[in-house]
């Protein structure tokens, strides 16, 4: 349970204003603002003590689960969350801690929280209840603004329609049409990447010790920006060729961490989030700025592509005009004639933020890992050669029979999303008083989806489960789930209904890239102890602090 910091704050207000209209002469003061602060004051303390120390220590139903060591007499595990990388301590707790399935943890003011930890709490979290256990509204506000209310955000009955209207658009068939696709946009990064070591290096270029410094993050999100653009909406946003669009400007600065933005999502736990919204803060202003671009482009979008789909209908005798480009996201969202504009704006703006960041950020660990490992980027650029086309080649096809044949690909791509769980962890909110592996849980208690700490967990994937071994992958039988036994051992995309809907999307533009890019480039930290410096920063998907810069120079003979 949380302290109701809105309620006792507008009630406080209210009260205060009340009292010294109607009754003055019980005020403890002739001063609003004194008043406020002293009803405030003692209303703070009864919840505080109800709700911090009281209901956590002698009254929750959750009181007698297992928890980890360390926590204070106020604000239980708080200081170690915040203090570690999204994800870290829990990794930590769910190895360390005696526990029958599920543990308990403290946030600020000792809010309860739940850590699932067996495939079956998992199973019952994800799948068989996964509707009784919601995106709590906190996290469902804060993101609304900038990811649209998609179906991301929507809930039950709503949740189901919407994604069995957008389903028809992820379909393997599709999927497998949008391979030359990714190619082609692997290609198109390919080479704005080359032309800008030849010209960094001004022709120098012998060597990797010559070769320019490049920190790879900024350049794999604007090509997924793009991929997502064209695969996702027919619409190219040029931001491989063009690093100031204004879209691609505009993630840059939402997706940036900041005091600000700090210190306003502390207030909205007092304040109600439209007042927090309107105060004169510079994140205020950078979040509402970025809403309405990103809104009127994604309005732009609908209004070309329902006059292209107008134009499509009537030459439907004409079959040359129905090419890929009616398959795209967008066009299947609004053929299905589920959605008004309004709903269309927001799939939109779901499917630009959660489509371009999460791959581009998998690439970037991609290319920290195959810097920390060269041999595996070694084989991996033999196998890439050895069975797929130049990316140079612009006649040359790439299918997803091709591509099935990079057995090691796969096995890479499969390890980087497995090790890194970009969405290191994902929270749910009890909808109403129930139940999880037999416990009581009252509505309301959040659960913390830990991804990072089950894929690298040794009790799902063994005694190698927190090494980064491709080879899991390869060995017979193994291709699918990496020799782990469970369902819900990799958590990457999470499992049940609300599993990612782009999963296979992701997966193919992934090994599309990532092949283009090891083809034809070799590269190695700029900094060799990089990874013993390495710090991760958290959000709602987990980067190296300071993005992987890189020595890269393009290679003959592919
Ligand atoms: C490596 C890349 C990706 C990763 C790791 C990833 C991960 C995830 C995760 C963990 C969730 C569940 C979030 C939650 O419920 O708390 C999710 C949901 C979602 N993802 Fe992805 N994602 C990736 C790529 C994509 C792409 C490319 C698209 C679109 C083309 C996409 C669209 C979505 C949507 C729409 C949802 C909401 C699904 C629902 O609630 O029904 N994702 N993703």
């Amino acid at each position: 349970m949380d302290v109701p910091w809105q309620f006792i704050t507008i009630s406080s207000l209210a009260g205060s204003f009340g009292l010294l209209r109607l009754a003055p002469q019980y005020s403890p003061s002739s001063y609003f603002v004194a008043t406020f602060l002293l009803v405030f004051l003692v209303e703070s303390i009864v919840a505080v003590t109800w709700q911090a120390i009281i209901w956590p220590r002698f009254v929750s139903p959750l009181r007698h689960l297992p928890e980890p060591p360390g926590a204070s007499f106020l604000n239980g595990h708080f200081a170690t969350i915040s203090k570690e990388a999204t994800g870290h301590p829990q990794r930590r707790w769910f190895k360390e801690v005696p526990n029958d399935g599920l543990i308990r943890y403290r946030a600020l003011l000792n809010q309860e929280r739940i850590l699932p930890t067996t495939h079956e709490a998992f199973k019952e979290v994800l799948s068989t209840k996964s509707y009784d256990f919601i995106k709590p509204v906190m996290t469902r506000n804060g993101l609304a603004r900038i990811l649209g209310v998609g179906v991301l955000l929507a809930e039950g009955e709503e949740h189901k329609r919407q994604r069995r209207s957008l389903d028809p658009a992820f379909e393997t068939r599709h999927i497998r049409d949008l391979h030359p696709t990714f190619w082609a946009l692997s290609g198109k990064l390919v080479h704005a990447l080359t032309s800008w070591i030849e010209n960094e290096g001004k022709g120098r270029i012998t060597s990797l010790s010559d070769a320019p410094v490049v920190e790879i993050s900024t350049w794999t999100s604007r090509a997924t920006l793009d991929i997502i653009g064209i695969a996702g909406m027919d619409k190219n946003f040029d931001a491989i060729a063009n690093p100031d669009s204004e879209l691609y400007g505009t993630y840059q600065k939402v997706f940036q961490p900041s005091r600000g933005q700090q210190l306003l999502g502390l207030m909205s736990f007092f304040l109600p989030q439209w007042f927090v919204r309107s105060l004169p803060f510079a994140h205020n202003e950078t979040m509402a700025g970025a809403a309405k671009t990103i809104r009127k482009v994604c309005r732009q979008l609908i209004s070309e592509k329902q006059e292209k789909l107008k134009l499509l209908e009537k030459e439907v005798q004409e079959p040359r005009l129905q090419g890929p480009t009616d398959k795209d996201i967008l066009s299947v969202a609004i053929k299905s004639g589920q959605f008004t504009t309004d709903n269309l704006v927001d799939q939109l703006m779901t499917f630009l933020a959660a489509g371009h960041e999460t791959t581009a950020t998998s690439l970037t660990w991609a290319f920290y890992s195959l810097c920390e490992y060269p041999e595996i980027q070694a084989r991996l650029r033999e196998e890439v050669r050895t069975h797929l086309p130049s990316i140079d080649d612009a006649s040359a096809m790439i299918t997803a029979a091709l591509l099935s044949q990079c057995h090691y690909l796969h096995a890479v791509c499969h390890e980087v999303l497995r090790f890194w769980a970009i969405v290191p962890l994902t929270l749910r909110e009890a909808a109403h008083d129930t139940t999880l592996q037999g416990q009581f849980v009252p509505k309301g208690t959040k659960i913390i989806i830990p991804a990072w700490a089950v894929n690298t967990a040794v009790s799902m994937w063994g005694p190698d489960a927190e090494k980064f071994n491709p080879e899991r992958w390869m060995a017979p039988g193994q291709a699918n789930r990496g020799g782990a036994e469970s369902a819900y051992a990799n958590l990457t995309f999470l499992a049940g209904p609300r599993s990612c809907i782009g999963k296979q999307f992701a997966l193919a533009e992934f090994a599309c890239l990532l092949a283009a890019l090891v083809g034809k480039f070799e590269f190695e930290f700029e900094d060799p102890d990089y990874p013993a410096k390495m710090k991760i920063k958290g959000g709602i998907t987990t980067r190296p602090k300071e993005g992987v810069s890189v020595r890269m120079r393009a290679l003959d003979g592919w």
